[in-house]
């Protein structure tokens, strides 16, 4: 496979075996800076087995090249933030987004005091996200939309290179959705960062995505999102409305 001008992370014939089964098998896929890439494919595909082989959660056999660009001075591999499709927690904990913030991101108790500057930093991550206003607010009376955003947030601490969104928001209202994808659009073109989402709603992402790929343990299809979709129902490997077409 080429080098890739803006390609982040680059899978060379990648291959996960699980149990004596093939879970992905010869995955050859370029994710680029500054692109979504939707990832579908039917249930039990290995869609969220990409995303762990990524996160260094799965063995395999192949290459993952993570390229890191000329003009960055880092001294580190890249960052990589991930989304999952939903937190189990008790809903009725007194935790507050902030409290989750101290937790995630503060190396001391959360009941020890904090400093003003910290409340500022958590302010300006929930600001990106339009959440501003939640920061006090108990983490368990927030809706499904708003809990993923505050998941979103917590992933852009620091600002990965790659940003891995596993279904985020399946069970959120159209609302939610819409206000959790203009979000993600927004810090694409602001960060220059890699993003790659699971979705089963391709038809209602093509306008934010830049690349799609069709995925059933092999890559079927690959290229512009309206182009692998009409792919995927010829191949009937997508589901549309809960049923597959
Ligand atoms: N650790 C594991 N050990 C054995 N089998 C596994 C493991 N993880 C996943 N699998 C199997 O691999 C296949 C792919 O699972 P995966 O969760 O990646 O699919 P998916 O495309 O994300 O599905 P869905 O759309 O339903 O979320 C499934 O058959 C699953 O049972």
């Amino acid at each position: 496979m080429n080098e890739c001008k803006f390609c982040c992370t680059e899978l060379r014939d990648v291959t996960v075996c699980k149990e004596g089964m093939t879970l992905l098998e010869h995955i050859n896929l370029h994710l680029h800076c500054n692109e979504i890439t939707a990832i579908v494919g039917p249930n039990g595909a290995g869609k969220t087995t990409l995303f762990r082989t990524l996160l260094g959660e799965m063995h395999y056999t192949g290459e993952i090249k993570q390229h890191i660009h000329k003009n960055e001075k880092k001294t580190h591999g890249p960052i990589i933030g991930y989304v999952p499709q939903h937190l189990n927690f008790d809903r009725t904990t007194p935790l507050t987004t902030l409290d989750l913030f101290t937790a995630c991101m503060q190396k001391r108790p959360i009941w020890a005091k904090m400093n003003t500057s910290f409340r500022e930093e958590v302010l300006k991550a929930l600001k990106e996200v339009k959440l501003d206003y939640a920061i006090d607010r108990k983490i368990g009376l927030l809706s499904g939309g708003e809990l993923q955003r505050v998941l979103l947030a917590l992933a852009l601490q620091p600002k990965p290179d790659l940003l891995l969104l596993d279904e985020p928001i399946s069970g959120v209202d159209v609302n939610g959705q819409k206000l959790f994808y203009e979000t993600v659009h927004d810090l694409k073109s602001k960060y220059h960062m890699a993003i790659v989402l699971i979705t089963h709603e391709i038809e209602a992402l093509e306008h934010i995505c830049d690349q799609a790929v069709l995925l059933n343990k092999k890559v079927l299809a690959i290229g512009k999102p309206e182009e692998v979709r009409e792919e995927a129902v010829n191949q009937k490997q997508l589901y549309v409305g809960g049923r597959i077409r």
